[in-house]
């Protein structure tokens, strides 16, 4: 079996190369330095589940390895704006080029359009890419536990939060969970998605969600297609959830995101 993980991260460290090359760390720094303040993104989640409601990472997402070409009419400063609308608390939008048809492009325009804080996801190898994330102004990083070591891991988060970045650490299985725990984050995602096989079941948050100490926030990921499947999520102690292929299937992305969190 290819491991599709291993090969996007492969591929991941030479467009890094090449980007340090073009553009020295020095100068993403200092860019970093000078970008728009940090929006809390963690905040906004907590403040959505103190009130009550669910914490919706809605993802502007336009293409992906499992499904190719999702939505092909993609605008999203328009989609940031549907999203908002919808009653989304946060974006994530996928700024990967090779497999998810993203760009950096997308995340600055779609923060531009709106005041929800934005995660930048993509495939974080290399601290290099933390402070390149600031200077587009994203506000909260992932790091995909499968694709790194503790050392790498802990690396990352030490950018992330000294650029003031939020974390989402993601999990997959019992031990990526425990080896997460070492980090500092408080927002844990655990998805449905195995990113090697790229296989979806909705069991996996639920034998994980028993085992996430009080003090972090889960988040469901990944393969949520309606309100029975965050019903689902919930009854297992999930009150965020990242959402992205069932919603840009919808023309009316307002309506559609009204609809999942009713
Ligand atoms: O489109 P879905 O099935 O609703 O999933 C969204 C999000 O969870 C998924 O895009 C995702 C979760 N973790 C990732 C890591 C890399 C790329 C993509 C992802």
């Amino acid at each position: 079996m290819s491991d599709v993980l291993a090969r996007i991260c492969d591929d991941k460290r030479a467009l890094v190369a090449s980007r340090k090359f073009a553009r020295p760390p020095g100068e993403v720094e200092a860019a970093a330095r000078a970008a728009d303040p940090p929006r809390g993104f963690v905040r906004a989640l907590r403040e959505a589940v103190a009130a009550g409601r669910y914490g919706l990472i809605a993802e502007i997402k336009k293409a992906s390895p499992s499904k190719g070409l999702i939505r092909p009419d993609f605008d999203p400063p328009a989609l940031a704006r549907a999203y908002r609308e919808g009653g989304a608390t946060c974006l994530s939008v996928l700024t990967d080029e090779p497999y998810f048809q993203g760009c950096d492009a997308y995340l600055v325009a779609a923060r531009a359009a709106v005041d929800l804080p934005v995660l930048r996801k993509d495939f974080m190898v290399d601290p290099y890419q933390i402070a390149e994330s600031r200077a587009l102004g994203a506000d909260c990083i992932l790091i995909i536990m499968a694709a790194l070591s503790d050392a790498q891991a802990q690396e990352i988060e030490e950018a992330a939060i000294a650029h003031r970045l939020d974390v989402l650490v993601e999990v997959h299985n019992r031990e990526e969970l425990d080896r997460a725990l070492a980090l500092k984050s408080p927002l844990l995602g655990v998805n449905n998605r195995n990113l090697k096989t790229l296989a979806v079941d909705l069991a996996t948050t639920e034998a994980l969600a028993a085992h996430v100490p009080a003090d972090r926030m889960l988040v469901a990921e990944s393969g949520l297609y309606g309100p029975a499947d965050l019903s689902r999520m919930a009854a297992v102690g999930a009150r965020c959830f990242l959402v992205g292929e069932s919603l840009m299937r919808q023309e009316d992305v307002t309506a559609a995101t009204r609809a999942l969190l009713a």
